[in-house]
């Protein structure tokens, strides 16, 4: 978070909603530990995907898959964080049906991701083992 930064209105230019985003990214990247897992996995699919030198189709269905798990997880920390900001970490049943059922949306996009990469990869390892 930028500390001298104390704006609460709307961005007045285009630039500055962009620098305000980045800076989210930022600080999930650095303060969730599922996103910085995330992004090493990631980061392991590409390489893998260079190794293959799978198509450009399988590029995109590697693309979206990788989109769809770093994208719920940002959800996730932002619905975590605004239940904490919420209830001050007090324990409420509503906080956890909403932290639940917001990580089981992680859950169901890493299930759905996985399949996407066993999609792609799973006849390039098979060619190149028989
Ligand atoms: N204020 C609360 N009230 C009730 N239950 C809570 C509260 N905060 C957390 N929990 C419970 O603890 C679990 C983990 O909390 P939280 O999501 O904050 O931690 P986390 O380790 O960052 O989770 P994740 O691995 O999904 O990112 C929630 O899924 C929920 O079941």
């Amino acid at each position: 978070m930028d500390s001298n930064d104390k704006q609460t209105g709307k961005n007045k230019t285009f630039f500055r909603s962009v620098r305000h985003a980045l800076t989210g990214v930022r600080t999930a990247f650095t303060e969730e530990d599922n996103l910085k897992r995330d992004a090493t996995f990631s980061i392991v699919v590409i390489l893998l995907g260079f190794m293959l030198r799978v198509s450009a189709w399988d590029w995109l269905l590697l693309s979206i898959a990788i989109a769809i798990v770093v994208i719920s997880e940002m959800w996730n920390t932002v619905f975590e964080n605004m239940v904490d900001l919420v209830v001050h970490h007090q324990y409420d049943p509503l906080a956890k049906k909403i932290k639940d059922m917001s990580a089981g949306t992680v859950l169901l996009t890493a299930f759905f991701s996985s399949l996407i990469g066993l999609y792609v990869f799973v006849p390039y390892l098979w060619r190149m083992l028989f």
